[in-house]
């Protein structure tokens, strides 16, 4: 093996999904940013990042993805944000293969965002901290934090305030709704619930796992209405961020494909694994022991 690969160029990292195991939203900022305490939990279902050397400080991605302009792809936004705070010169070019649904509420974006910061700041030498890394992310997007964080969280503020937590690592089964929900159309809208009391970590390990934004999605997108209906025919069925996909958790492997495959004939689905560790982090520890 060469240094190159040695330092983990060409290799493929993972960036992982999210589900919100809760979501209340307590307040308001002077900004408009709604404070939210909410519960995240990672799960293996992932897009995955390859990056190559380039002789020049360009970043481009080698595929862009439908739909979205590369410059407001936000690997690229998060790879030029290193350059411009760090001043390093030196260029990437990022494959992505996109396996999370956009606009799902699994924070594909956010999660592919903190791919590239944690590992280009390896790959560039930058030895910028996790910390530093988190207060990078959030200037992306409110969820960016947590995939850097690393480990489930109890999380407040917009989310960027994050407590480990260790949760039951279930399976998790998925439906992905045919439509895409805007995240700042839902978190715009006069009938959301905006003055949540606050809860504890003991509250929500009680049972409280209500998401405050599932009325206004359920309104909006009745597919969403539909989808959590279907799947609770199963297990208790949630809503995850503002999605639009909706999941419910199984003790097994088994009971969660048993699940899947009866909904697959009208609904998209995934199955995957909840984590508490991110599959990003246990793949970097590896790394760093080469
Ligand atoms: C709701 C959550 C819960 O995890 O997830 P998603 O459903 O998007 O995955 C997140 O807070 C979303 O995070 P993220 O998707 O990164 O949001 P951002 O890009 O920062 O914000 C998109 C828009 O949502 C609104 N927004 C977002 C977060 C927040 N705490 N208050 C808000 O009001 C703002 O209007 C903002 O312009
Ligand atoms: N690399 C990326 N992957 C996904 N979406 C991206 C990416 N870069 C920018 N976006 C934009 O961010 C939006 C939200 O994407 P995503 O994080 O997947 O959903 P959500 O915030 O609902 O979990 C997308 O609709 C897309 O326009």
């Amino acid at each position: 093996m060469n240094l190159e690969s040695d330092l983990g160029w060409g290799k493929k990292w993972p960036a992982p999904a999210k589900i919100n195991l809760m979501l209340r939203i307590i307040g308001r900022r002077a900004d408009g940013y709604h404070l939210l305490q909410t519960v995240f939990q990672f799960i293996e279902l992932s897009d995955w990042l390859s990056f190559y050397p380039v002789s020049d400080s360009s970043v481009k991605l080698r595929k862009p993805l439908l739909g979205v302009a590369e410059n407001d792809d936000l690997t690229v936004r998060a790879a030029k944000l290193l350059q411009r705070e760090t001043g390093c010169r030196l260029g990437v070019e990022i494959a992505v293969e996109k396996n999370l649904p956009m606009g799902g509420g699994l924070g594909g974006g956010s999660s592919d965002a903190a791919t590239v910061l944690l590992v280009l700041n390896r790959l560039w030498g930058l030895n910028l901290s996790i910390e530093q890394l988190m207060a990078l992310g959030l200037s992306l997007g409110a969820d960016v934090p947590v995939f850097v964080f690393g480990y489930a969280a109890w999380g407040e503020g917009v989310g960027e305030s994050l407590t480990k937590i260790d949760l039951k690592e279930q399976w998790v089964v998925i439906i992905k709704p045919d439509c895409h929900v805007n995240t700042k159309q839902i978190f715009s809208s006069d009938n959301l619930t905006r003055d949540s009391k606050s809860i504890t970590i003991d509250d929500f390990i009680a049972g409280q796992h209500n998401n405050d934004c599932l009325q206004v999605v359920c309104e909006a997108y009745p597919q969403v209405h539909q989808a959590l209906a279907d799947l609770s025919v199963y297990a208790e069925a949630r809503l995850t961020g503002t999605g639009a996909c909706v999941y419910a958790l199984f003790g097994s492997e088994e009971q969660a494909q048993f699940a899947c495959q009866a909904l697959s004939a009208n609904w998209h689905t995934y199955v995957s694994r909840c984590v508490n560790e991110s599959p990003l982090l246990s793949c970097m520890k590896v790394g760093a022991n080469l």
